[in-house]
């Protein structure tokens, strides 16, 4: 399935623009980086005729990746001052210098959905273009990419021709100042202790009020220390002796309150306590507890606590995740694996290549385990579960964390889970984290941009990290492209942008350098960014739940964050019911005008079934629906969820997926839709 030719997220954008697509016959468009992987095929309403005629000016962009495309290079380069050169560098993903059209830029001047916008990719496979098979451009001291990237250069001598190049990802930290320099805590981390919280099932462990209670071993012990973790979370007081104890778990926590210690602690720490298994230098690895994730920068990030913590013992996390050299993984790999963090796609791939072994698994561990067990992921978690070698239920411990935790998903998950697992809850579940102040403002599509550029006015002097969330990865180059013209220092990430240039745009935004990033729901989830002080929602995602995990992207560990909504009706009714919810129980002002809206949000569910305090756990009869889908037509069947910009199936090979997936279900792969 994941074989050597399927191309992933992260290859799309080597390709950007080409220039047979962007004739745009009255509608308003641009080109942007995120070329999507289905080449040549374009959508209806691409015209296909030649060139950037038509096309706003002859001043289309690029977008940040970079412009691999034989003849748009010229005018790309040449007219909008992209810099092209051949030094892969030159195509920084900084989102700079990029040259923005004057034809099509302006506020208002952009609907994402409104096309002008064309697939393509360098290779040669069903690549319909008329430029595409012309020489010249490609290497040898012509612009636009790396030899290795050109699909006419067959002797490379790469992994994979025509492809693009290999990544390596710099290595992990090792001084101790990077590796335990986290995020401080904020004013409000007190706080925590009075959120409610309820475990059920049958006969819970008691909760711990210190990490001296915790029982962990010493080198363990230490290293939360050097973290300067100094007492536990609520979610880390009950899940530490729960998992400890041998309880399956089911866990629900707002953002930013410290799951991931939750479950990598007790799980070290019983790994470590009842003897690793030394499996260096073997050809198959055997890791004894395997953690999965929804995205390759949140898998990269709990590899990255989990080297913490392990510091100084002889367990070794390992992580593996797709748009990186399939052999640089599986060296490390190789080195010896007892914690397993990984993509789906690129772990599956792994088990199918015999390179990880599940016999001696004795914790599955699904991180945001609600989008794990949703629509993209559900098929592979379930393989990961029948694969040979993977102990049943009842032979293995499951543990699942997440703010958000839909009914129907939960009922799900009891596939996994031992039956008399524990189900935790810490506040409501799916409830927003109260440090974030909401905002929610009336924007109508048009006006979108310049009201962008009124919160990010001083971002220059202030520097404040402001991520801002955009529906779609055109979009989410469009913006970013068009602010670095004005000359705010932005980046962006997205499924589409090749992995090297995802982890730099997060690098240059944590460092400061890029305060301003634009995202896809790629970001939404887990990621872990100190000093997050404005999440803005330049479009509101479909679902309430994808709202409460983006706005947790800021006022994490008791820090107080700022939240921005753009709320335009002809397109966001059917979340209004549930935004009036979430913010009522987050104590947050909840302008009239929403609630107007919701009011008239005729068929949608007024919110979702939260249930008392502490939310509900659907083995007693839970009622939350699928939310948000419904408007107009009531709930909508579980299998219109959407599936978001999620890192899904980053198989082997160089990132692969299946044909179908890079369709996407509509077999156009709408942005709408990214399978990523
Ligand atoms: N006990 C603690 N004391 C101090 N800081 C902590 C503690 N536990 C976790 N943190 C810090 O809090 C931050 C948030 O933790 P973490 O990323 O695990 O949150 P989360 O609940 O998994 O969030 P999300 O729902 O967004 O995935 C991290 O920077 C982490 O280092």
């Amino acid at each position: 399935m994941f074989d050597d030719d399927d191309w992933g997220s992260g290859a799309t954008s080597t390709t950007s623009t080409t220039s047979n697509v962007f004739s745009n016959q009255g509608e308003r468009g641009f080109s942007s980086g995120g070329g999507k992987p289905n080449a040549g095929r374009g959508r209806g309403r691409f015209a296909s005729s030649s060139s950037s005629s038509g096309f706003g000016a002859t001043n289309g962009f690029g977008g940040h990746s970079r412009f691999d495309n034989h003849n748009t290079i010229d005018n790309l380069s040449s007219k909008n001052g992209t810099g092209a050169s051949n030094d892969d560098d030159a195509w920084a993903p900084k989102s700079g210098g990029f040259g923005i059209s004057n034809g099509f830029s302006g506020s208002g001047g952009f609907d994402s959905n409104s096309g002008g916008f064309g697939d393509s990719k360098p290779r040669g496979k069903g690549f319909g273009g008329n430029n595409f098979g012309e020489k010249g451009r490609f290497k040898g001291g012509e612009e636009g990419h790396m030899a290795r990237e050109c699909p006419n250069n067959k002797s490379d001598g790469g992994e994979n021709n025509d492809r693009p190049p290999l990544y390596i990802p710099p290595p992990p930290p090792e001084d101790d100042d990077a590796i335990y320099g986290s995020m401080q805590k904020g004013i409000n981390f007190g706080k925590y202790d009075s959120i409610p919280v309820e475990v059920t099932g049958v006969n819970p462990p008691r909760c711990i009020d210190s990490f001296d209670a915790a029982d962990l071993p010493q080198h363990i012990r230490s290293n939360v220390a050097k973290a300067k973790y100094e007492k536990p979370t609520p979610v880390q007081k009950y899940s530490i002796p729960i998992i400890t104890s041998g309880r399956d778990l089911m866990a629900c926590a707002q953002t930013g309150s410290g799951k991931t210690a939750a479950f990598l602690l007790p799980v070290l720490a019983s790994l470590i306590r009842n003897g690793l298994e030394s499996s260096s230098f073997s050809e198959k690895q055997l890791p004894q507890a395997i953690v999965v994730g929804p995205t390759r920068e949140l898998v990269y990030q709990i590899y990255l606590e989990a080297r913490k913590f392990a510091r100084g013992s002889i367990c070794r996390p390992v992580v593996a995740y797709g748009g990186t050299s399939v052999g640089y993984q599986l060296r490390e790999l190789q080195r010896g694996c007892n914690v397993l963090i990984a993509t789906p796609g690129r772990l599956m791939d792994f088990i199918n290549k015999g390179k990880v072994g599940l016999d001696k698994v004795q914790y599955l561990i699904l991180d945001e385990a609600d989008r794990m067990l949703d629509m993209g992921f559900e098929t592979e978690i379930r393989k990961l579960a029948d694969s040979p070698g993977m102990p049943l239920k009842t032979e293995r411990h499951t543990l699942m964390f997440s703010a958000t935790f839909p009914d129907e998903i939960q009922k799900l998950a009891h596939d996994f889970l031992r039956e008399d697992f524990l189900f935790l809850t810490v506040g409501r579940v799916g409830g927003a984290c109260s440090d974030v102040t909401q905002t929610i403002i009336q924007v109508d599509q048009g006006d979108k941009r310049s009201k962008l550029l009124e919160l990010v006015a001083n971002v220059n002097e202030t520097r404040s990290r402001t991520l801002v969330f955009v529906e779609t990865k055109r979009s989410a180059d469009f913006l970013a492209c068009s602010l670095s013209q004005d000359s705010y220092p932005t980046t962006s990430i997205h499924g589409d942008r090749l992995q090297r240039e995802r982890e730099e745009a997060l690098r240059d935004f944590k460092a400061g350098t890029h305060p301003i990033l634009i995202a896809t729901s790629v970001a939404a989830r887990g990621l872990d960014i100190p000093k997050v002080e404005h999440v803005v929602n330049y479009d509101l995602p479909q679902e309430i739940d994808e709202y409460v995990h983006r706005i947790g992207r800021t006022g994490r560990c008791g820090n107080l964050g700022q939240a921005t909504s753009f709320y335009d009706n002809s397109k966001d009714a059917q979340l209004a019911r549930s935004l009036v919810k979430v913010l009522s129980e987050a104590m947050q002002e909840v302008p009239p005008w929403l609630e107007g809206c919701a009011e008239s949000a005729v068929g949608s569910s007024f919110g979702a079934d939260r249930g008392e305090f502490g939310g509900r756990d659907a083995r007693r009869g839970g009622r939350r629906a699928k939310q948000n889908q419904g408007f107009g037509g009531g709930n909508d069947d579980f299998g219109s969820r959407s599936t978001g910009d999620y890192d899904y199936n980053d198989g082997g090979g160089f990132d692969g997926r299946s044909a179908a997936q890079n369709n996407g279900p509509s077999g156009f792969g709408d942005d709408e839709d990214d399978w990523d």
